[in-house]
């Protein structure tokens, strides 16, 4: 475990903490007219329990996501760039919503941004 990482899990309020923001976050992204068919059938829960551990995961050396692979997950589903985008922003609001200081919601942002071509790999080929 690196110590700047087992920080970052710590500003965000720990396992605890990240799950707070992630319920908000989804609050916010299902009221989204954008986002929210994305998510039509989706069991909300073990999606919260999963993002959450992802989060967590990559925000701390001791945590291990154990979920889906995230390419096969978001593939087909037509997510673009915006949507990305506009994900991340409802993450931000959650975030700051729960206090995160600016420099850490920064770091969050930019592991997730590594992320993003897996999330919206097939939208290139379909739109
Ligand atoms: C940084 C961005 C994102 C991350 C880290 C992320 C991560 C995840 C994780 C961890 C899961 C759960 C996998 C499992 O159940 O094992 C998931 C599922 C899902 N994600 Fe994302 N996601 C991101 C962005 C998005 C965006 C932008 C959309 C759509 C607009 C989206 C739509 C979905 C849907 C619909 C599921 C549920 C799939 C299912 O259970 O059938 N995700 N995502």
């Amino acid at each position: 475990m690196s110590q700047s990482e087992s920080d970052l899990l710590d500003q965000l309020g720990g396992m605890d903490g990240v799950r707070r923001v992630v319920d908000e976050m989804y609050v916010r992204v299902l009221a989204d007219p954008e986002l929210t068919h994305f998510f039509d059938g989706v069991p909300i829960e073990k999606l919260a329990r999963m993002q959450t551990e992802f989060i967590a995961s990559i925000t701390s050396g001791d945590i291990q996501y154990t979920g889906a692979d995230l390419t096969k997950v978001h593939a087909g589903r037509g997510i673009t760039g915006v949507h990305f985008s506009k994900f991340c922003g409802h993450l931000t609001d959650a975030l700051e919503a729960n206090n995160v200081s600016s420099h850490a919601i920064d770091q969050v942002l930019g592991k997730l941004a590594m992320y993003s071509d897996k999330v919206t790999g097939s939208s290139n080929v379909d739109g």
